[in-house]
């Protein structure tokens, strides 16, 4: 048995998610879930990275700081999930670090994807191993660096009979198809488009406070269904996969740019979580399998009740579950997929799935900092 930490901080901005994951060197065992965290960030950290997100020009300073501040948070992160077990650095296999997705550009004329992180400071502070940069090997063999997930969804949720659905609602949400273990058909994977990104940036313009509370504000406002259409003409929805996205495709001032300007916000909020549910649900509908499939939810946004309701309105025919029900809190699943994957570095095994990524073949994915 060995003990592996995952870090993720995902698009939405909203902390760093650490996970204390054990895996036995079995593949046919399946890894668990220990203990997880999220330290939120600061103020000043979220809106400097947010900064980086979007500003067009940034000094070397600005990004300098901002790693080493980003690196900080995930270091105290790590010392504070060791030290409710009363763990030692060298009980840790590797910490598994994601890092801070500043930009994500599959479609530039050279493609590129960079998360800000600091894995050799990470090694200093923390005195664990470190796997880092899981993206860009995926990418350097032609392959869209994104979703990586869908190889633990995988690991975790892949059943013997039933078909199985994993969707992340996330700031931007991804579904994995898992047939059956005994069927020849690929596990898929893309990102569907966005989700709990636009939400709480609609949320944080007209109301107090970052999220929009288990989506009662989007369910006391309706759809716009103009506006809703005007959203889905955005090409990103209809092209097929491979495909990935992020802040710098979805953001306000995308959504700001198809508006009227005469819609009341709760309407714009109630259009934007059908967006959401029914972007899902069209990518979802070719992998239905009458009586034999499930759709497993995780990420924050499978705590927006309103968003799960228009989720099974869509989908009348699916059972909808989040994932605790499988053994795995839906919280904390990225995190634990960077846990998992690290320890795929370590064993020199692949970590990402051609088929989900466009990849030309599998690949071992991250470099290895020593502790
Ligand atoms: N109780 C809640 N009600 C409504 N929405 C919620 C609730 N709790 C969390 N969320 C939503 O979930 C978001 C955080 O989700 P999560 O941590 O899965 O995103 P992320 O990991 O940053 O994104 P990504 O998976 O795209 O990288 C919040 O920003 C919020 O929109
Ligand atoms: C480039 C990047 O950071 N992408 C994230 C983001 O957040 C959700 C979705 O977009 C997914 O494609 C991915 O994260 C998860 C962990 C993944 O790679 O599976």
């Amino acid at each position: 048995m060995t003990l592996f930490v995952g870090l993720m901080s995902g698009t939405s901005l909203d902390g760093i998610d650490a996970a204390l994951v054990e895996i036995v060197d079995d593949v046919t065992r399946r890894p668990r879930l220990i203990d997880a965290l999220c330290l939120p960030m600061s103020a000043e950290l979220k809106a400097a990275l947010l900064e980086l997100t979007q500003a067009s020009q940034v000094s070397f300073a600005m990004l300098g700081a901002t790693e080493s501040a980003f690196c900080d948070h995930q270091a105290e992160a790590v010392r504070q999930l060791l030290q409710r077990h009363d763990l030692e650095p060298s009980a840790i296999t590797a910490i598994g670090s994601h890092g801070q997705t500043i930009e994500h550009a599959p479609y530039a004329e050279t493609p590129f994807t960079y998360q800000l992180d600091n894995p050799s400071r990470l090694a200093e502070l923390t005195g664990c191993q470190v796997v880092a940069d899981f993206r860009r090997r995926d990418m350097a063999a032609g392959g869209q660096a994104a979703p990586l997930a869908p190889i633990f969804h995988q690991a975790l949720f892949s059943d013997p009979v039933r078909t199985r659905l994993i969707l992340n609602l996330g700031g931007i949400a991804n579904l994995t198809r898992l047939p059956p273990e005994t069927s020849l058909l690929p596990v898929i994977g893309f990102d569907t488009g966005p989700a709990n990104l636009l939400l709480d940036a609609w949320h944080a313009r007209h109301r107090h406070g970052p999220i929009d509370e288990a989506g009662s504000w989007a369910a006391s406002g309706s759809i716009d269904q103009s506006l809703l259409a005007r959203l889905f003409e955005e090409p990103y929805f209809a092209a097929p996969p491979p495909k990935s996205t992020g802040r710098e495709q979805f953001h306000l001032a995308w959504l700001e740019a198809r508006l009227c300007g005469n819609e009341a916000a709760a309407d714009v909020q109630a259009t934007l979580a059908e967006l959401t549910a029914a972007s899902v649900a069209r990518a979802a509908r070719d992998f239905i399998v009458a009586d034999n499939t499930d759709l497993i939810v995780c990420g924050g946004g499978a705590r927006n009740r309103h968003l799960m309701e228009r989720l099974a309105t869509h989908l009348p025919a699916v059972s909808i579950t989040r994932c605790d029900a499988f053994g795995w809190s839906a919280d904390w699943l990225e995190a634990g997929a960077f846990a998992w994957l690290a320890w795929r570095r370590i064993h020199r095994l692949t970590g990402n799935l051609p088929e989900v990524t466009g990849a030309s073949g599998p690949r071992v994915l991250g470099g290895i900092y020593a502790p």
